[in-house]
């Protein structure tokens, strides 16, 4: 996934002009975990709405898997902070959804072997309103995951959870990113969600975003990994650039 010269300006009614992201230059390789943090209003769920095809940038290039982004695709499998699952279908036929193109055998199979992954397989045939908030994030990711996108592209999904299990589907997120290889691009205004989850961290400043830092990260993956120290300096120097940014 590459964006060069990445610019977004909204034009509102009347004269309402907001420059939300400017001259974005980013490269995130096959197989990378991109953690993209910043303050709100920075430009994030811009950016991602942008890689996802939703929006047409302003200005500059978006290209994914080497083609120029020109809207939605199967290649890339879209989370939300809000689940949005469909309340009149059960789970297996929420993660079913966008399967459209395979008969039905397969489109059963293959929701049965994603359910199985975000581990609901008991769980299928209940309505989403019958889940907890976080199973309800793993149907999501599961329905995302479903096509098999090449791409996984995440906005805030662990920001409506409690902190427990929003810990608990940080560490599932990462099994799964390990198992399926998926390229994972992950918007966050959480510096430690951020320094924990990311093989990469690409911060943005106040708005307009910019890239104000972008690092790799490779945080030992301990019993315990918040307790390592890599873990505390990289979530130190993303903090005080994020910080200093969004002065
Ligand atoms: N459709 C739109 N029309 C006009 N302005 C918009 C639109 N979408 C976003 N904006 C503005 O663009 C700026 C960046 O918004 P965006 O949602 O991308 O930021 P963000 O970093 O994801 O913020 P947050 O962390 O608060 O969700 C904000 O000032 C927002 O008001």
């Amino acid at each position: 996934m590459r964006l060069a010269g990445v610019g977004q300006t909204y034009r509102g009614r009347g004269r309402r002009v907001v420059d939300a992201l400017a001259d974005v230059d980013l490269s995130v390789a096959a197989g990378e975990f991109a953690v993209i943090v910043g303050p709100s209003g920075s430009g994030k769920s811009t950016l991602l709405r942008i890689v996802a095809g939703f929006i047409t940038p302003s200005r500059g290039t978006v290209v994914v898997n080497g083609a120029p982004v020109r809207g939605p695709g199967p290649d890339r499998g879209v989370v939300f902070q809000q689940p949005r699952l469909f309340p009149w279908l059960s789970v297996r036929r929420n993660v079913e959804f966008g399967l459209r193109g395979l008969d039905r055998a397969a489109r059963r199979a293959r929701a049965s072997e994603q359910l199985e992954l975000v581990g609901l397989a008991d769980t299928a045939d209940l309505r989403p309103y019958e889940l907890s908030g976080g199973m309800q994030q793993r149907a999501a990711i599961a329905r995302a995951l479903a096509p098999g996108p090449r791409i996984l592209l995440l906005d805030e999904p662990f920001a409506a959870l409690d902190a427990l299990t929003r810990e608990r589907m940080q560490e599932e997120l990462r099994a799964l990113w390990q198992v399926t290889g998926t390229t994972v691009i992950f918007i966050t205004h959480s510096v430690d969600e951020a320094a924990y989850l990311g093989t990469r961290i690409v911060a943005l400043s106040a708005r307009p975003g910019r890239v104000v830092l972008d690092l790799a990260s490779d945080l030992p993956r301990s019993a315990e990994p918040r307790h390592e120290p890599e873990f505390v300096s990289t979530r130190d120097k993303v903090l005080e650039l994020v910080r200093s940014a969004a002065r």
